[in-house]
């Protein structure tokens, strides 16, 4: 390990970060201060739960507060805290790299100018905004681990910063920014107060400016409901999640049975998961009696409520509980299903009385409810019920639930019946609605493979079965369901043997089996999957992009329908354009299913047709 002063280059993204920091606009940098004092509160919050858990701390007497010092004069202004402080490879890994893709991806994002610049908090960023304000920053830290030297990061935000050891240093982080001249505001006292009170009211520590203290510290969820405002709470909220904007819920409660704890949650206005900036962290803090335990705790809550931002706080936790423990406690389980159970309470009744909104949030947050619903057994039946879909008497756009669905049922119809597609028209547009619109049946649309695949795990919804619509077997089991049986003109019984005969060998190994169907109205014929349903095998063709991974299908022909009285007679000619013909009806099915076929083969085909036609 090196001790002297060693200067080493900033990573790429970084260099990019810095770049477009230090031409910021006026009106964003205040940013700044928020992020330098939540860095700040975090390193203290991880030493008062050392020395909790009784770690050797250097320096154990100072006091955890973070001190702001202002000098017009010298045009500096330091932001220091007695936190954990950094030794020198945490000071490189740190403040020189950025491993979290989601943050590479911001910065990316931002370069581009697609991306608002207030957001850096939320991408562990937060540090780099004080080039904002500052043409040189120098970092003082010395960590709390007894045997660390001190030492001495400093920069002036162009490509590269320096490191050296400096002994004597007290525990904790000192960063002093000397003001570049149009941020020289920064180092008034009035500015610096009316940020702190703006940015960071909710920060559990005393912020001491030039001595004097300028904000209250209080723990809010601890407080009692009607005690809070609106804005303490949004405020509150903007402090923990590191937001700018307001939530779109918030949930407050407390508990005594059967665990003791007081909660407080929000769901954010945007989803940046949806945004493509990689998997969220969890994002609630896990507190006993105010002190933090454990920050974005893994364990707390189930892995799909990861968009919630908030903090629990529950007495009964044992303030030394490790990771380890945390994991298969009992207590923690509680805890967990205590919270995860109340918030889906939450959402369910935020659904009845502001459906408007419950829309907004499943339009955001959809995807996790179905995450959940998929892979969290235990709670698989609430989170169903929070799942929305369209449906063929929807209107395009509205939504509703299986709940909705089983209500408008007609007391005779035994099942729930749901069809997969990628969007409204192309399962309108396909034969699979056929049957169930000649007998007003209502049918759920699903879009993605995860709701086919719930519903299919689920099985069946308040006691009805849930069905899809593409399933090869499908019984409607309605009181006079009469099978489609020949019209006047329909192919005789014979002539169908012989068609479905010639077509299951003219297809070969494409199909396993080809029959008359009794599903169909307007189409001439379709595709059903011998394995049950094609949502999942859509899914794998559009992920591997490969044409081959669908296997082969189950054709059905409408007996009444022209095409296919027009392709028997072919056939009975011997005519070879039969062949091509056959070949192209089952190709539409395929595609009316929504499947990806191989264009070569259907491109010549259709040139073989056209000349056909227009002979
Ligand atoms: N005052 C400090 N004391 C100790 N470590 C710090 C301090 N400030 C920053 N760090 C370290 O540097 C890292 C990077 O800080 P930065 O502000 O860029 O991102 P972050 O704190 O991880 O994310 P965010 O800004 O969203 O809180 C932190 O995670 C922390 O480990």
């Amino acid at each position: 390990m090196s001790s002297g002063v060693e200067t080493k280059e900033f990573q790429t993204e970084i260099r990019q970060l810095l770049d477009i920091v230090i031409n910021s606009l006026y009106t964003d940098k205040e940013i700044f201060l928020r992020e330098l004092i939540s860095n700040a509160a975090d390193a203290m919050e991880k030493v008062r739960y050392l020395q909790l858990t009784g770690a050797d701390v250097k320096d154990g007497d100072l006091p955890l507060e973070i001190t702001l010092t202002a000098d017009e004069e010298t045009h500096t202004l330091t932001v220091a805290d007695p936190g954990i402080g950094m030794n020198r490879e945490e000071l490189v890994e740190n403040l020189g790299t950025i491993a979290h893709s989601g943050s590479k991806e911001f910065i990316k994002r931002l370069a581009e100018g697609t991306q608002d610049f207030k957001l850096i908090g939320q991408f562990g960023v937060g540090f780099y905004s004080a080039f904002m304000v500052a043409d040189k920053v120098e970092l003082y830290t010395r960590s709390y681990r007894p045997e660390a030297e001190g030492c001495l990061w400093s920069s002036d935000g162009s490509g590269s910063y320096t490191v050296e050891d400096t002994p004597d240093l007290v525990r904790g982080t000192k960063i002093i920014l000397h003001l570049k001249e149009d941020a020289r505001d920064f180092a008034k006292e009035e500015t610096l107060k009316r940020i702190v009170k703006q940015y960071s009211g909710f920060v559990p520590y005393p912020v001491l400016l030039n001595g004097q203290k300028v904000n209250t510290v209080q723990a809010l969820w601890t407080k009692n409901k009607n005690e809070i405002t609106d804005e303490e709470y949004n405020e509150f909220y903007k402090y923990i999640a590191n937001a700018y904007d307001e939530p779109l819920f918030r949930l407050h409660f407390s508990s005594d049975a059967p665990i003791s704890l007081q909660s407080l949650l929000f769901v954010p206005k945007e989803n940046f998961e949806h945004w493509g900036f990689g998997r969220l962290d969890p994002g609630v803090n896990l507190y006993c009696k105010k002190v933090l335990i454990q920050e974005q705790s893994k364990d707390i809550l189930p892995e799909w409520m990861r968009f919630v931002k908030g903090v629990i706080d529950s007495e009964e936790l044992p303030l030394n509980i490790s990771r380890e423990t945390m994991q298969d406690s009992a207590l923690v389980q509680k805890i967990n299903k205590a919270v995860t159970g109340r918030f889906l309470k939450f959402l369910d009744e935020q659904a009845k009385s502001e459906p408007e909104k419950y829309k907004e949030f499943y339009d955001k947050f959809g995807v996790f409810i179905k995450e959940g619903a998929a892979n969290d057994f235990g709670h698989r039946n609430e989170l169903v019920k929070l799942m929305r879909f369209e449906s063929m008497k929807t209107e395009a756009g509205k939504f509703i639930s299986l709940s909705d669905y089983v209500q408008n049922m007609a007391e005779e119809q035994k099942a729930v019946y749901y069809v997969n597609g990628p969007s409204r028209e192309v399962i309108e547009a396909g034969p699979y609605l056929e049957i169930f619109r000649s007998k007003g049946l209502d049918v759920i649309y699903t879009r993605e493979a995860i709701e086919d695949y719930v519903l299919s795990l689920m099985g069946e919804f308040e006691g009805k079965k849930l069905i899809s619509a593409d399933q090869a077997e499908l019984d409607l089991d309605l009181p006079g369901q009469e099978e489609k049986t020949e019209g006047e003109e329909s192919l005789s019984e014979e002539a169908l043997n012989a068609l479905t005969a010639w077509l299951k060998e003219a297809l070969g190994s494409k199909v396993t089996e080809v029959r008359v169907s009794k599903r169909l109205a307007d189409s001439p014929a379709i595709v059903l999957s011998p394995y049950g349903t094609y949502s999942m095998q859509r899914m794998m063709q559009l992920v591997n992009r490969d044409l081959n991974q669908v296997g082969p299908a189950i054709l059905e022909i409408n007996r009444n329908h022209p095409l296919i009285k027009r392709l028997y007679a072919l056939h009975e000619q011997n005519d070879p354009f039969a062949q091509t013909a056959a070949e192209q009806v089952f190709e539409n099915a395929r595609i009316a299913a929504g499947l990806i076929v191989d264009p070569r083969e259907m491109v010549n085909r259709l040139y073989a047709i056209l000349e056909r036609a227009l002979k």
